[in-house]
């Protein structure tokens, strides 16, 4: 025996850095104004994922990927990408990340081409593919002063900054809600074919829910600076229900929102149960993410 102390036991775990992880956020808390506005929040992203972040207005999404970028420093908790710490990434792990703010403000004197210009000479050069499509798709005139353009075509320009040089990582927070019905609908088949074109993971937040159902692989729902829910698309559908009445407790679920005379949403369910569930007389729907959405954050 040495006679050393044990290191830490009472403290809580650290995660270890998970260098293949784009995110890795482990009970983060944040607090602004004298109060938690994020509160033991952990969430890590996988390479390739498409993650929905939804909340209501004042969930603390925005503070959230302002911990994410750096932008703002925890006051617990660790967050992390590709293993670096978020408030201390390389300049060569900085530029693996695409940002498209909720608005972009700034630059306003220069003309679209020459923000363009200058912005590439911070980074590596931009991607002959992924400069053509996003420029393609926002149709902006280069000669165009950005003081001039509208509220959706800024966001047409903060959308092609961002995705030009290739992000492994993109954050997007609620991106779509300036443009119009043709943008939005080709942003929303652009992005998920970016993602499957060069592998890269995505975060979006959005009050548009029908938008993200159809292109994210999971849902993060937040609501006063907690995730209520973290799963998958096919994982809500297969195991989480409505039923019209509260579950018996020998069915072993979860309850997860209870709506009372509208239903009691579950968690945990499977095929053995729906006999049971038809037995005592309990209809039932299946999961469907925009209801379960306003179930949670009702
Ligand atoms: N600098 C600040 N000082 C005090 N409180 C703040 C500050 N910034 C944000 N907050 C509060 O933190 C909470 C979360 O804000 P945040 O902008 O992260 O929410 P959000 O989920 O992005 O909302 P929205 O959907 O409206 O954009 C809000 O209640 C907000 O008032």
């Amino acid at each position: 025996m040495t006679g050393q102390a044990t290191p830490d036991r009472e403290a809580p775990a650290r995660e270890a850095p998970d260098h293949q992880a784009p995110v890795q956020i482990a009970h983060l808390r944040k607090i602004l104004g004298g109060r938690a506005v994020l509160d033991d929040l952990s969430l890590t992203l996988r390479p390739g994922e498409i993650a929905a972040l939804l909340g209501p207005n004042g969930a603390g999404k925005t503070t959230l990927i302002g911990c994410l970028l750096g932008l703002l420093s925890p006051d617990a908790g660790t967050v992390r990408l590709w293993g670096e710490d978020a408030s201390a990434l390389r300049a060569e792990t900085r530029a693996r990340i695409g940002f498209v703010p909720q608005t972009m403000t700034g630059f306003t004197w220069f003309r679209v081409g020459e923000l363009m210009a200058y912005l590439a000479q911070y980074r590596a050069r931009p991607d002959d593919i992924e400069d053509r499509t996003w420029q393609e798709w926002a149709g902006l005139d280069p000669n165009a002063r950005i003081r001039t353009l509208s509220g959706g075509e800024r966001q047409r320009l903060a959308i092609v900054l961002a995705l030009r040089f290739r992000p492994d990582l993109i954050v997007l927070d609620e991106p779509v809600a300036s443009l119009d019905p043709q943008a939005r609908y080709d942003f929303m088949r652009l992005l998920p074919a970016y993602a499957r074109r060069t592998g890269a993971s995505v975060l979006i937040s959005s009050h548009i829910i029908s938008d993200l159902q159809e292109i994210s692989d999971r849902f993060v729902m937040m609501r006063h600076g907690r995730i209520m829910l973290d799963m998958t698309a096919p994982e809500i559908a297969s195991t989480v229900r409505r039923l019209s009445a509260p579950p018996v407790a020998a069915w072993g679920v979860e309850i997860i929102a209870d709506q009372g005379v509208e239903g009691v949403w579950v968690r945990g369910w499977h095929p053995a149960l729906d006999d049971a569930a038809a037995g005592a007389g309990h209809a039932m729907l299946p999961g469907d993410v925009e209801r379960l959405f306003l179930a949670l954050t009702r």
